[in-house]
């Protein structure tokens, strides 16, 4: 491939490893983005759109929208911030996965209880920016003076082996289960930020022709997104009880009320979020709702 057949293409860069991948890979089954992406192969051709796929790291994403090399992308919020790029790009779309909070951990057994314990002593983190605007406002607010300011040191990977190794007295890493956190025998004593995988945009394109093709990709990727959320509910209830069957699942707009044989009794079918369902068919079932059935949603517009 060369840089002619990508001509007049949308750019669309995903994460080509680690957590966000595969989750990228189903939005885009989801929303018929059609591609084969040979071996090794880091840019590939979408079959059935004038797009093309960019495979990056998603530490690097930022920058590559932000400076309008790509023109549309996925990453976690926490990489945004830390390459500063918030400015250069727009945020059109929270994806619901890669959810996790960038945290202070420290030893479980140790001494330091508090980030004001932690402060002026060793901070070994993969996210250099934050750590160091977070440390540089407690150490400012405790008034530290420059010899004593707590010091942070970058390392690649790995961040939470740092305090076993007597690197660090404190990381700065992301948690998400804890499980990596407590198997490094630390514990969380402050969160620097929670975030979450979004789709971005460049605030200054530079190909507006393409802004037609963003918007139909934005929406059927909310389209995605927003099936994963919801499911629909579909539950028999006398006439009678109506009323507080559509306060315990109002719908998005209204429930949609059909007629049964039995005049006495109505179907109802209404979307609700997931993590509602499990309250919402206990209620129902209190009410005296009957064949109360749950569906999940492939696709929708909503
Ligand atoms: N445990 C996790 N749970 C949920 N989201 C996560 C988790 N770890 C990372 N993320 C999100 O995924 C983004 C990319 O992190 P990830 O570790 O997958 O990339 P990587 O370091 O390039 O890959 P790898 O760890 O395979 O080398 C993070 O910036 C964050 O937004
Ligand atoms: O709270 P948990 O569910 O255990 O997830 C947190 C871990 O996930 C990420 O690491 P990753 O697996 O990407 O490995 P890495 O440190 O090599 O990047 C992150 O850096 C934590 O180490
Ligand atoms: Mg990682």
């Amino acid at each position: 491939m060369n840089a002619d057949s990508l001509d007049g293409r949308l750019l669309f860069a995903i994460p080509k490893k680690g957590r966000l991948h595969e989750k990228c890979l189903e939005l885009l089954a989801g929303a018929d983005i059609q591609f084969r992406r040979h071996a090794r192969l880091d840019v590939c051709l979408v079959k059935n759109h004038n797009i093309a796929l960019v495979f990056l790291p998603a530490s690097d994403i930022p920058s590559f929208v932000g400076k309008g090399n790509v023109d549309l992308g996925i990453t976690g919020q926490d990489v945004i911030l830390e390459s500063e790029m918030q400015e250069h790009v727009t945020e059109t779309l929270k994806l619901g996965f890669g959810k996790c909070a960038l945290q202070v951990q420290v030893p479980e057994a140790g001494d330091i209880k508090t980030v004001e314990d932690l402060a002026g002593k060793r901070v070994v983190t993969s996210f250099e920016v934050l750590a160091g605007q977070y440390f540089k406002s407690l150490d400012d607010r405790l008034q530290l003076p420059e010899d004593k300011r707590t010091k942070i040191e970058y390392v690649g990977g790995s961040v939470e082996a740092a305090c076993s190794l007597g690197l660090a007295d404190g990381i700065v890493d992301l948690v998400e289960s804890g499980d990596t956190m407590r198997a490094a025998g630390l514990h969380a004593i402050a969160t620097v930020l929670q975030t979450e995988a979004v789709l971005i945009k460049s605030s200054t394109p530079k190909h507006p022709a393409l802004e037609p093709l963003i918007q139909l990709v934005t929406s059927r990727i909310a389209g995605v997104v927003a099936a994963g959320r919801y499911v629909v509910c579909e539950y028999n209830i006398r006439r009678t009880k109506l009323h507080d069957a559509a306060a315990i699942t109002p719908g998005r707009r209204a429930p949609t009320i059909s007629p049964l044989e039995d005049e006495e009794w109505v179907a109802v079918s209404v979307m609700v979020e997931k993590s509602k369902i499990a309250n919402a068919m206990d209620e129902l079932a209190k009410i005296g709702a009957e064949d109360i059935m749950i569906f999940n949603l492939d696709n929708c517009r909503v």
